[in-house]
């Protein structure tokens, strides 16, 4: 009963607005009861996803296109916003067999600069933008770091599995 009237506080209207009215037991019920808030507030979007909407349809109408100027050089910033439970780590991530933006988002990264990656290691990235060319000497650091790393990674993961 308590979904259903939260349900009802909550109306899409059209691909961009959403209207929200405060609880049918919070409205005034005597006309001129000022001390009472406002009972609907519209809010309007770019574009509003309804409840209906996949991770697939969330991401071609909202992320994709960033991605698509980010891979022609294009900054971009992509957050979620919202209360606890309000499915901001379904939406970004998702589950396994439901992926969410963040796997799509990768997964065209990857597949557009698929064929094109430089396979040798003289090259190291540099805050966002800029990279420094690497000595012989140099590469044999990374590599050996990276190595260790990993190692530690790995014997970190093995202590996890023993505990538990
Ligand atoms: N679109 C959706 N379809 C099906 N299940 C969903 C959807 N969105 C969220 N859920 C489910 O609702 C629950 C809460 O979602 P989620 O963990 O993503 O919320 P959250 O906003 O990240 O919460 P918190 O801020 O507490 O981390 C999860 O069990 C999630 O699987």
């Amino acid at each position: 009963m308590t979904i259903k009237f939260l349900l009802d506080c909550v109306t899409i209207e059209g691909s961009n607005s959403v209207v929200l009215r405060a609880p049918r037991f919070c409205q005034p019920n005597r006309q001129g009861d000022k001390s009472l808030p406002q009972t609907a507030q519209r809010f309007t979007f770019t574009q509003v996803f309804g409840p209906e909407a996949s991770q697939r349809t969330v991401f071609e109408g909202s992320v994709r296109g960033l991605i698509q100027d980010t891979l022609q050089g294009g900054n971009c910033l992509v957050f979620t916003y919202g209360v606890t439970n309000a499915g901001k780590t379904f939406t970004f991530l998702g589950p396994d067999h439901n992926s969410g933006l963040l796997p799509r988002s990768l997964a065209v990264i990857f597949n557009t600069i698929k064929g094109h990656l430089y396979s040798r290691r003289d090259l190291k990235p540099q805050r966002c933008r800029d990279f420094s060319r690497l000595t012989p000497d140099q590469q044999a650091a990374e590599i050996s770091t990276k190595k260790n790393l990993l190692r530690l990674l790995k014997e970190s993961d093995d202590w996890e599995i023993s505990f538990t």
